[in-house]
């Protein structure tokens, strides 16, 4: 969208130019070409093996294309120093990667204290505020992960990823290891703190309700392809390739009813 006045048109959050990466001989993302707006909600789904998180790791660098570029902010990741791109760019993944030997209030801590040079009020205003965000009550803040529940340490693993104010937010199916009723609510707060800090987000689930009640994009994956980009109710009425149309066909009644 070009911005009033500026007469440009500002790059997109995360693009995806003809992106490859081999493991040996198998691909495990084949010439994908996808630009990801900036404040939008981007899932990714499709099944097992077929390059998710590979395709999520080039954005922060962790995996380099072996063909192909990726662009943030406008910029390659070839280009960019890693650790500079990983200060834009937040990852939350599945299941625990807290510090263990920190509580709750030093991991969410971690990445703000270093950006406000250890000025201690802006840092403890920035956990305060990602605690209530996300919904863990300041009883919490003294704990150790090991003394949390699966449901809350990924509350924590998220309060942390955010805290560090990133622009652009890469989610590794963060919710797959709690119950449906953590998971749903986990679901609505993060739509909630989307809409709120306009953050850009790139989230990967098998979960296709999750995929379509979250993304206002679903990217759909099948053996390393990007077979379709669609918002939820395109991918519904019109799937791209058979592929999409088995993995939506029993979704269809419900959602286009
Ligand atoms: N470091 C690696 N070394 C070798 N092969 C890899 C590596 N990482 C991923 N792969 C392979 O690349 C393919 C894509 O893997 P990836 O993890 O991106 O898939 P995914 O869609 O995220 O899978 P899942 O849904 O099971 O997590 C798979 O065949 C996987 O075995």
């Amino acid at each position: 969208m070009p911005r009033a006045g500026a007469g440009r048109v500002d790059p997109p959050a995360v693009a995806f130019h003809h992106a490859t990466k081999r493991f040996g001989s198998s691909i495990a993302v084949n010439d994908v070409s996808v630009a990801v707006e900036e404040g939008s909600f981007v899932t990714v789904i499709g099944s097992s093996g077929c390059g998710k998180t590979t395709l999520l790791k080039m954005v922060n660098a962790l995996v380099m294309p072996d063909e192909g570029s990726v662009f943030v902010q406008g910029r390659a990741t070839s280009e960019l120093d890693p650790v500079e791109l990983r200060r834009s760019v937040g990852y939350a993944i599945q299941g625990s990667v807290l510090f263990p030997h920190l509580t709750v209030e030093q991991n969410i801590a971690f990445v703000p204290s270093l950006l406000n040079k250890h000025d201690r009020r802006r840092t403890d205003a920035a956990v305060k505020k990602w605690m209530d965000l996300v919904d863990l009550p300041s009883t919490m803040r003294a704990r150790y992960p090991a003394e949390l529940s699966g449901g809350q340490a990924q509350r924590v693993g998220i309060a942390r990823a955010l805290a560090a104010s990133p622009d652009i937010l890469l989610m590794d199916e963060p919710f797959s290891a709690v119950d449906a009723i953590t998971r749903s609510s986990l679901q609505d707060e993060l739509k909630r703190i989307h809409e709120r800090t306009g953050i850009t987000v790139l989230f990967v689930t098998h979960d296709i309700d999750e995929a379509f009640y979250l993304g206002d994009r679903v990217l759909v994956m099948e053996a390393g392809r990007a077979v379709q980009y669609a918002s939820p109710h395109d991918i519904l009425s019109a799937p791209a390739v058979p592929f999409v149309d088995r993995l939506v066909a029993k979704r269809r009644a419900a959602y286009l009813s």
